[in-house]
C-alpha cells in the first residue's frame, strides 16, 4: 500500500441539487481515477446531465462538495479555472460556428488587440498536432463534422490543462467507424494519464470502452463497481430496480407477412399506406421505390452518409425531391411540403429534437399538442383542459417523468423530451408515422416502450418507416431496407442477422458471406 496513488482526477460527494421541488442530484457521489474511464448510467431524467453541471461549473450545488486531483474547485463563476480542471464534450460540439476552428481553439485567451493571425494559425496548427487531430485549423468550425468537432473541443480542453473531460453521449451522432476512431483517441490519451467521465445509453460502449461504472437512479446513487463484475442483466436491474427482462420486447414477429415481403415494387397502389416511386434527391440518394403496407414498419438503415436520412426528411416534406414522387394511400403528397405532408397523414419524428422539435419554453402539454391544436376545441380554439388530458395521458402511455403537463419543456432531461416529440407526431394518429433514429438519447428501458409504441402504430392498422443505423431501433421493423451512398444495398425481412445488416450498413453486399474470417 506504499506505492503513491495519484489522487483522482475528480472527486464529489453528498451533492444535491434542487430545481424548485424537484430533487435533481440527493446526496450523490462520484469518483474518478486519473487517467480511468468511467461510465456513468441511469435513466433518462436520473441527474447525469445535473452531475455534469455541477462537475463543469455551470451549476453550484445546493450542498456538497467536488475536488479535482485533490484541490477544491474553483469558485462559481471563476470559468478560467473551471476551464484548466475540466471540459464537456457533447454530441453537438460547443464550437463557435462562424469561427475558424484555430479563432475556436483560442477563443478568449488572448487580447483582441493584440492577435497575430498567423501566429495563432500557427499554434492552433501545433496544439492540434499535439494532440494527433488531423482538421485545418483555418477551416470554418461550422463545416466540421460532428467527430472533428470533438476532436476539436478535446484538444481545446487539453490544452487549457484539463485531464478529466467529461463525453456526454458524444456517439450519438458517430457512425460505427466515427465511434472506433473516437474510442482509439480515447484510449491513446487515457494512457497519456487523461481520466473521463462516459455518458451513454447504449451500455455495449460502456463495456468496450470504460473500466468503471456508477449507476444513479432517480437522483441517488445505487452502484459503482469494476464493469468486468457487473453483468448488462445486473447494470439494467440497478438502472430500473426490476429485474432484468431477458431481451427487448419488440422484435418484430417472423409471421406470414415476412415471406410475403420480399420484393419492393411488388404491391398494388391501392393497398400501400405509403408509396415512393423513383424518388430521388440529388446528391443524397438516387432514384428509390418501396411500398409499405397496413400493419408494416419498414426500417430505412443506414450509416450518415448513406442518404437513409435525407430520404426519411424527403418523405415527410422537409426536403424537396428532385425526382419521382411519394404517396399516402394512393394519392400523391405535395412535394417539400410539410404542412401537406402532415395533412395527408404522415407523422414525423425528427432527430435533432432541439433544432426542429420542441417549443423549450412551453409546457409538455402544448408541445405535445401542437400538431392537433385544431382537435383540441371547437372552432379553432383549445380547451386547456382538453390539453392537459391528453397530455397526462401521453405523459403515463411514454412514461414522461416530468411533474406535470405545464412543465416547461425545457425543464425535462433529454430522454424525456425526446419522448414529448414522439407524443406530439402520435397526436394526429398519423396513418403512417417517420421516425429518424427515434430512440437516440432514450434509456433501455424506455427505448422498448418507445419502439412498441411505434409498433402499435402498425398494429392498429397504419404503417411505421424507421430511420436508424441502431440495430435495435430496426429489430421492430417486419422489412429493412439498407442504403449505401444513396443507393439500395439490400433489403432483409425480419430474420435478418445483425452481421448481415451491420455489413450491408457498410457497404458490403449482403449474404454469401457466412463464416468468413473477419
Ligand atoms: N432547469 C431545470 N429546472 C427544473 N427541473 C430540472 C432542470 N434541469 C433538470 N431538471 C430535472 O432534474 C431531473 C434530472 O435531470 P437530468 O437532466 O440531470 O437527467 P439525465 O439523467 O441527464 O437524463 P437524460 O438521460 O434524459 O439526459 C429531471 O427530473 C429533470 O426534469
Amino acid at each position: 500500500m506504499s506505492e503513491a496513488v495519484p489522487p483522482a482526477a475528480v472527486h464529489a460527494e453528498g451533492i444535491v441539487k434542487r430545481f424548485g421541488a424537484t430533487v435533481a442530484l440527493d446526496r450523490v457521489g462520484i469518483t474518478v481515477a486519473a487517467g480511468d474511464s468511467h461510465a456513468l448510467v441511469g435513466r433518462n431524467g436520473a441527474g447525469k446531465s445535473t452531475l455534469v453541471s455541477v462537475l463543469t461549473g455551470l451549476h453550484t450545488p445546493d450542498a456538497g462538495r467536488v475536488s479535482f486531483q485533490g484541490e477544491p474547485a474553483p469558485a462559481a463563476g471563476d470559468t478560467a479555472a473551471w476551464q484548466t480542471k475540466v471540459a464537456c464534450v457533447y454530441q453537438k460540439s460547443m464550437v463557435v460556428p462562424d469561427l475558424t476552428v484555430a479563432e475556436n481553439l483560442f477563443l478568449n485567451r488572448f487580447d483582441r488587440g493584440r492577435i497575430r493571425w498567423s501566429a495563432l494559425r500557427a499554434r492552433a496548427r501545433d496544439l492540434l498536432a499535439e494532440y494527433g487531430v488531423d482538421v485545418d485549423p483555418t477551416v470554418r468550425a461550422g463545416d466540421l463534422t460532428v467527430e472533428q468537432g470533438q476532436f476539436v473541443e478535446i484538444a481545446r480542453a487539453l490544452s487549457f490543462g484539463a485531464r478529466f473531460i467529461i463525453l456526454d453521449e458524444p456517439t450519438a451522432q458517430l457512425d460505427a467507424a466515427g465511434i472506433d476512431r473516437l474510442f482509439t483517441k480515447l484510449r491513446e490519451l487515457q494512457r497519456q494519464g487523461v481520466a473521463f467521465l462516459f455518458i451513454s445509453h447504449h451500455l455495449q460502449e460502456v463495456y468496450d470502452l470504460c473500466s468503471t461504472v456508477t449507476v444513479y437512479r432517480d437522483a441517488r446513487h445505487v452502484v459503482t463497481a469494476p464493469v468486468a463484475e457487473l453483468s448488462k442483466a445486473e447494470l439494467v436491474e440497478a438502472m430500473t430496480g426490476e429485474a432484468a427482462k431477458a431481451e427487448l420486447a419488440w422484435h418484430a414477429k417472423r409471421s406470414a407477412r415476412d415471406t410475403a415481403t420480399t420484393g419492393v415494387t411488388d404491391t398494388a397502389a391501392g393497398e400501400a399506406v405509403l408509396r415512393a416511386e423513383g424518388l430521388a434527391l440529388d446528391g443524397a440518394f438516387e432514384s428509390i421505390d418501396f411500398a409499405v403496407r397496413p400493419g408494416e414498419v419498414l426500417g430505412l438503415a443506414g450509416a450518415t452518409a448513406s442518404g437513409n436520412t435525407a430520404l426519411g426528411e424527403t418523405l415527410v416534406g422537409l426536403r424537396k425531391a428532385s425526382g419521382g414522387r411519394t404517396l399516402v394511400a394512393g394519392r400523391a403528397v405535395r412535394p417539400g411540403s410539410v404542412a401537406h405532408a402532415l395533412g395527408a397523414g404522415i407523422g414525423y419524428v425528427p432527430e435533432d429534437r432541439h433544432r426542429q422539435g420542441l417549443v423549450l419554453g412551453r409546457s409538455v402539454a402544448e408541445n405535445a399538442t401542437l400538431t392537433v391544436t385544431d382537435q383540441l376545441g371547437p372552432y379553432g380554439t383549445v380547451l386547456p383542459s382538453r390539453t392537459r388530458e391528453f397530455a397526462q395521458r401521453m405523459i403515463s402511455s411514454l412514461d414522461i417523468k416530468t411533474s406535470g403537463p405545464g412543465q416547461p419543456v425545457a425543464d425535462l432531461s433529454g430522454g424525456n423530451q425526446q419522448k414529448v416529440v414522439i407524443a406530439r407526431a402520435l397526436a394526429r394518429e398519423p396513418r403512417v408515422l417517420v421516425a429518424v433514429r427515434p430512440t437516440a438519447g432514450v434509456d433501455v428501458k424506455s427505448k422498448d416502450a418507445l419502439l412498441g409504441v411505434v409498433r402499435g402504430v402498425a398494429d392498429r392498422g397504419d404503417a411505421a418507416v424507421i430511420v436508424s443505423d441502431e440495430l435495435d431501433d430496426l429489430r421492430v421493423c417486419d422489412r429493412v431496407i439498407a442504403l449505401f451512398h444513396g443507393r439500395v444495398i439490400a433489403e432483409f425481412g425480419s430474420g435478418w442477422t445483425d452481421r448481415d445488416l451491420v455489413s450491408a450498413m457498410e457497404g458490403l453486399p449482403a449474404g454469401g458471406d457466412e463464416g468468413a474470417e473477419e
